[in-house]
Parts: structure tokens; sequence; C-alpha cells
């Protein structure tokens, strides 16, 4: 793919150990050295509690989460390498699914992609359930859709959401 047809793209971010709001401001940083990847929007920072498997934990160390516009000139699972690369440098280790992290990248949606295999699945298949993705997300594009669930904003009103706004970053923007 050319510098022509960069595919536009959203990542969630979230970090629940360490100091979490530097974490996320380096990662922005990283992402943006990522070879053919463009920022495009950093939303505003949320907290909210860690939901687990078995539901919220309360007992949990907080969340914070925000998105990030992007466009990429390179493949879906290249661009999953390059945000794994960056999770591992920022200290993530996998012990449970849903576990506590310094560190977590989805890519949210990429384009009109539509893809599963045993690496990736895109659209997020459980974005639409998440306020805190949906809720940075529509902050950061009013219009957000997510192909083949729905407007971001109606999904985003379906749930119960129990965020806090936590922070704006002075990266952040929603139209670059
Ligand atoms: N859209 C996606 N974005 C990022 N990783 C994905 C995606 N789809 C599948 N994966 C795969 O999921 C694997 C496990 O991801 P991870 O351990 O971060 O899951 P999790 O963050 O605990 O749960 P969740 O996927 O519900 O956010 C990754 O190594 C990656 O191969
Ligand atoms: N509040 C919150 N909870 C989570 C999060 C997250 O980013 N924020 N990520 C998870 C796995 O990706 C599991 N649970």
């Amino acid at each position: 793919m050319t510098a022509a047809n960069r595919q536009p793209a959203v990542l969630a971010l979230g970090s629940n150990l360490g100091d979490r709001l530097t974490t996320l401001t380096a990662a922005i940083s990283a992402l943006e050295q990522v070879p053919g990847l463009e920022l495009t929007g950093v939303s505003p920072v949320y907290e909210s509690a860690a939901v687990k498997v078995d539901g919220v934990d309360d007992d949990a160390p907080r969340y914070l989460n925000l998105v990030v516009g992007i466009r990429y000139t390179g493949a879906p699972h290249a661009l999953l390498d390059a945000v794994n690369a960056i999770e591992n440098d920022y200290g993530r280790v996998r012990v449970e699914r849903w576990g506590d992290r310094t560190l977590d990248i989805d890519i949210i949606v990429f384009g009109s992609v539509s893809l599963h295999d045993e690496r990736l699945s895109i659209p997020h298949p459980r974005a639409a359930e998440r306020d805190f993705v949906l809720a940075p997300w529509l902050d950061l594009d009013p219009e957000a859709v997510i192909p083949g669930r729905g407007p971001v904003r109606t999904l985003l009103g379906a749930i119960d959401a129990t965020l806090t706004p936590y922070a704006v970053l002075p990266s952040a923007g929603g139209n670059r």
C-alpha cells in the first residue's frame, strides 16, 4: 500500500498498572515512530473500574483509557506486530485474559476491513460493548461507526457507562 492510499484506523489504549498516564503518553509517541503510521487524533483520557472476565472488579487497579485515530500504509497484521512490539517495550506481561496490564493496545477498526483469523479480529469483537472504547472514540469522532455494528453514539447510548473524565493530554486533538 502506498502513502496515497493510507487506511484510517482507530486504536484503543489502556493501562491499569504503573504510571498509567506516563505510559499512555509514551505509547502515543512510540506509535508516531512506527513507519507508515500517521497520528490523526488523540481522545481525552477516561478512568474506569477494571472489567474482568467475570464482571467489574472494584478491587483491581483502575484503568486509564483513550483512543487514537491514525492513518497507516501497511497491512492490518503489520499494524498488529507494531502495537504488540510497543506493548512489550512497556513491560506488558500476558498473565491472564483481561488481566491487569501496564499497556494494552487494541485495533478497533481498520478502514472498512472485516477480518477474523487466529491472530486478529477486525472490527475488534468486544469494542461495541466497551464504554471505555466508545466514549473516548465518540469525543474524537461524533460520526464514528463500527462496520456491521452501527454508530458509536447509538452503541454507547445502549450501555450503562460508568467512566470518569480524567485528563486531556497536551498531544490531544480531534482533527489533525
Ligand atoms: N483487533 C485486535 N487488536 C489487538 N489484538 C487482537 C485483535 N484481534 C485479535 N487480537 C489478538 O488478541 C491477542 C490477545 O490480546 P490481549 O492479551 O491483549 O487480550 P485482552 O486485551 O486481554 O482481551 P481483549 O482482546 O478482549 O481486549 C493478541 O495477541 C492478538 O493476536
Ligand atoms: N476498564 C477497563 N477494563 C478492561 C480493559 C480496559 O482497557 N479498561 N481492558 C481489558 C482487556 O483488554 C479488560 N478490562
